[in-house]
């Protein structure tokens, strides 16, 4: 027994010794990391650990953080974390914009790595979203089909409209019996049923549903799908910045509850591919053209056929129609919700867009695809909300070989990641100049109020290259629509901003109040948006 201790205080000794030497050696980096000397380490990183603590600390602020390393640090900075799945990760973060350019225009060398990653695969499938190479080619080819100027102006202007009128009408009770609305949650089900019609020809009749009361509010019932899709969502991010989800889980009983959510969305996808399969097949029978039918994105990707001839199965038409109501649904709404939030402080530009859908637009009456083009300023207040307010405010690449990004000179070995951030550089003073945090929708518009064209790097919201976002025009239209729309109807009264639950970290004072945004796949606000909403008399 004596033996035995007298052994185990030089084992104590000499293990304690390793410790203490080895937190010297990575002070501020993940054990065993690589020090260099050509990049700093942003703030933040401690012994051992590098920056994992710091990421799961600031997860509510998880945006004014990325700001503060780019303060910091400078364009350039890596992040040490580690995750228990991929083990120790060595990061780059690069807020440079030559950096992105070089990144996005090659999607062959800098791919998306993530399908191989089991926090998101359960949610995104196989997807556009989630996919490389020759998968992700032909993807972007069959759903560009629906993303002509004819579908533009013969179908997606009508369904916006149409889509609005039915939010108006919510508004205008909601007013006349001085409820407050979460305008958030009205924009999420009318483009969760747009999405829904253009992606797989379904009305999830979200907006369609009758009010009810709770606590002098204007609320609408769940509906099945939309609770499924957006906890699934969220719940899918919460996975993204836990490190051992896969543990935790088991313990919690969270996987079950996912398990139910993706279930009650893959359960509805596969009604809709038997129901369309059942109606090819009885018009094929009749002889009627399947091209007929063309009408949605699945009726574009049911006709296409595997790399061995094989028809696309049903998993792989959910993965196609879920990315595509993922990519559409939120990031729209989303960016509408920050619209009015910005516009609710700033009356001026308020006045100017109602100027603007007087005079373009009438008082009342309908409008049409080509009235919408003309609503210059109307754009850029869209185009200025998404400087500040980008929907995917992160991203990141992975290197499939070593590579020297030309901006900032930066070695990225093969397998290495490098981040950029759309919301940090939309806030970077050498990008847009000394009032870059300044909320001004005219700097998007020439001395003859015509729009400007920013370079697509500088300004990555819609991401940039082969690789842009596919919906991007059609996003500013649905934009410009329902903003126009609104606008001309009523004035609104932003309410329950001092409600803590809208905030990561809350504050008596409202100047250092952050994280309005809540954790999701994309930038949706935290808590909703609350308006007390009147209705003008014409
Ligand atoms: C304000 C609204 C929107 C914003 C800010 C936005 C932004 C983006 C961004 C940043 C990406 C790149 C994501 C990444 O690779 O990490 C992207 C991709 C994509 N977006 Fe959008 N998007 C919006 C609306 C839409 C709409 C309405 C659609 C159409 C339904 C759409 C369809 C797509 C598709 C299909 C991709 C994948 C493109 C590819 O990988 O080739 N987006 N979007």
């Amino acid at each position: 027994m004596l033996s035995l201790d007298i052994a185990l205080v030089p084992t104590l000794g000499l293990l304690i010794a390793i410790f203490f030497l080895a937190r010297l050696k990575w002070p501020d980096m993940v054990v065993f990391s690589k020090k260099r000397d050509d990049i700093p380490i942003a703030p933040g990183g401690e012994p051992l650990i590098g920056h994992t603590r710091y990421i799961l600390r600031n997860g509510p602020r998880r945006l004014e953080a990325l700001y503060e390393t780019f303060l910091k640090a400078g364009e350039v900075s890596r992040r040490t974390v580690f995750s228990y799945n991929q083990g120790p990760q060595d990061l780059i973060l690069s807020f440079n914009v030559q950096d992105v350019e070089q990144i996005m225009r090659d999607p062959y060398t800098w791919v998306k790595g993530t399908t191989a990653n089991a926090a998101t695969r359960q949610f995104f499938g196989d997807g556009i979203f989630v996919s490389d190479g020759d998968e992700w080619k032909v993807a972007r080819k069959t759903a560009s089909n629906i993303f002509n100027v004819k579908n533009f102006r013969d179908h997606f202007a009508d369904d916006f409209i149409t889509e609005c009128d039915k939010l108006s009408a919510h508004l205008r009770t909601a007013s006349r019996k001085g409820l407050v609305v979460d305008l958030q949650d009205l924009f999420l089900r009318c483009t969760l049923d747009s999405f829904a019609r253009l992606a797989m020809g379904k009305d999830c009749g979200a907006i369609d549903q009758k009010f009810y009361t709770e606590g002098g509010r204007y609320k609408l019932p769940t509906v099945a799908f939309m609770n499924a899709f957006d906890n699934a969502g969220s719940h899918t991010v919460k996975r993204g910045i836990n490190p051992f989800w896969e543990w935790t889980e088991l313990f919690n009983g969270q996987k079950k509850i996912m398990d139910g959510y993706i279930k009650t969305m893959d359960d509805f996808a596969a009604d809709v591919v038997r129901e369309k399969r059942a109606k090819m097949a009885e018009a094929s029978k009749a002889g009627r053209s399947v091209g007929e039918l063309e009408v949605d994105l699945l009726d574009y990707f049911m006709k296409n056929k595997n790399e061995d001839g094989s028809e696309l199965s049903t998993k792989q038409l959910r993965d196609i129609v879920m990315n595509f109501i993922i990519a559409g649904r939120d990031t729209t709404a989303q960016t509408l919700s920050w619209c009015f939030w910005r516009l609710a402080q700033h009356p001026e530009v308020y006045a100017k867009l109602r100027e603007e859908a007087f005079r373009v637009l009438g008082r009342d009456g309908t409008s049409t695809y080509s009235d919408f083009k003309n609503l210059k300023y109307t754009n850029a207040v869209f185009n200025e909300v998404l400087r500040l307010h980008p929907n995917v405010p992160s991203s990141s690449k992975l290197a499939t070989r070593d590579e020297i990004l030309p901006g900032t000179k930066t070695r990225v070995a093969k397998g290495q990641r490098v981040f950029w951030s759309s919301y940090v550089m939309g806030r970077s003073t050498k990008i847009w100049g000394p009032d870059a945090l300044e909320f001004r929708p005219e700097r998007w518009l020439d001395k003859d109020g015509n729009l400007l064209r920013e370079n697509q790097y500088k300004w990555p919201v819609f991401n940039a290259g082969p690789r842009i976002c596919l919906g991007m025009n059609m996003a500013t239209q649905e934009g410009v629509v329902f903003l126009s729309t609104l606008i001309r109807q009523f004035d609104f009264e932003l309410v329950n901003e001092d409600d803590p639950a809208k905030w990561g970290v809350w504050h008596p004072d409202p100047e250092k109040r952050e994280g309005r945004y809540q954790l999701a796949i994309t930038l949706g606000m935290r808590g909703g948006l609350d308006f007390k909403v009147t209705e003008l008399k014409l």
